[in-house]
């Protein structure tokens, strides 16, 4: 059987029209725009693919959108100067500095710098802290993306075997922890995980988010199970032409497909979804600062 493609890119779209309505609202009803700042440091292209489509879907659903740039060569200081300034911002309601950052910076100096409040992208370790302990944080949001694709998938995700397949402090760790808080059964497994292909073959969920193309075999998923595919790894396609590369995510796509009941597709699936929930979660932040019941 051929698996039900869950269509992250349609799916995104409706996150943002359903965020378009509550900025109206918000505008409408409290005379508040919500605004989000971007910073990116240095000249990383992929980075700046992503930032400038998170500039453009800002304004698209009627956000301010507030946009920062520095040479990779700039000193920590400068952008722990410009996250204090944004803290203190009223106009400001979201902030995000995109990852990854140049080597000689501390990437967790400069994300605990931002207020917890403001922090949109769910890093901080207040947020990491409350989503551990069922609190009200901002939750990262490519797993806040994979855990609505999941919820509008199979609905009750209770009592179901899921494995997460990676333990980064952005994806892994948060992913696994939305769905321990859905009550499933959660297994987190890692480069040490002895036995990966018998760990996955139970699980009625993966979510595969390990950065290495294609290493999850489609023969080792369960039939029917869901498949959400977090990876975006580019790898040379010499058959497209000299030079030429294409997208693949961390799961065998073709062969899971004969598998799973549902997977996500690389490039069109997780990935659109991390921009939508970043503008849901600035909306969440938004109302949450200004002490707005939705
Ligand atoms: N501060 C942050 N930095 C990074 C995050 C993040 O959530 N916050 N996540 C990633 C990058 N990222 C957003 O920032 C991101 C990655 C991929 C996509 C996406 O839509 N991908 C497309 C394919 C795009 C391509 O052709 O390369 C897809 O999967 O369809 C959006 C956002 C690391 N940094």
């Amino acid at each position: 059987m051929s698996a039900h493609i869950i269509d992250g890119k349609a799916f995104a779209a409706s996150v943002r029209s359903d965020v378009a309505k509550d900025v109206q609202s918000l505008k409408q009803k409290h005379g508040i725009t919500p605004g989000l700042a971007v910073v990116i440091v240095g000249e990383d292209p992929a980075s700046q693919v992503y930032v400038r489509n998170k500039v453009k879907q800002t304004s698209e659903v009627g956000m301010n959108g507030f946009h920062f740039e520095y040479p990779a060569d700039t000193q920590e200081e400068e952008v722990l100067q410009k996250v204090h300034e944004l803290n203190n911002d009223p106009a400001v309601n979201g902030i995000l500095v995109q990852l990854p950052l140049p080597d000689h910076m501390n990437e967790t100096a400069i994300i605990e710098a931002i207020s917890p409040e403001k922090d949109v992208d769910g890093f901080h370790v207040v947020n990491s802290g409350l989503l551990a302990t069922g609190g009200k944080g901002l939750v990262p949001c490519t797993p806040l993306g994979c855990y609505l694709m999941l919820k509008d998938h199979l609905g009750d995700l209770s009592g179901k075997k899921a494995i997460v397949v990676g333990r980064s402090n952005i994806v892994g760790k948060p992913m696994a922890q939305l769905l321990l808080d859905a009550s499933c059964t959660v297994t987190i497994a890692h480069s040490r995980t002895k036995d990966l292909p018998a760990e996955v073959a139970q699980a009625d969920i993966v979510v595969a988010a390990v950065g290495r193309p294609e290493m999850i075999k489609g023969d080792w998923i369960k039939q029917d199970a869901t498949v959400i595919d977090v990876g975006i790894n580019r790898i040379p396609a010499p058959e497209r032409g000299q030079g030429k590369h294409r997208l693949v995510g961390d799961v065998e796509y073709a062969t899971a497909s004969e598998n799973a009941g549902a997977i996500t597709p690389v490039p069109g699936g997780v990935g659109p979804m991390t921009i939508a929930c970043l503008l849901k979660n600035t909306v969440t932040a938004t109302y949450r600062q200004n002490d707005i019941k939705k």
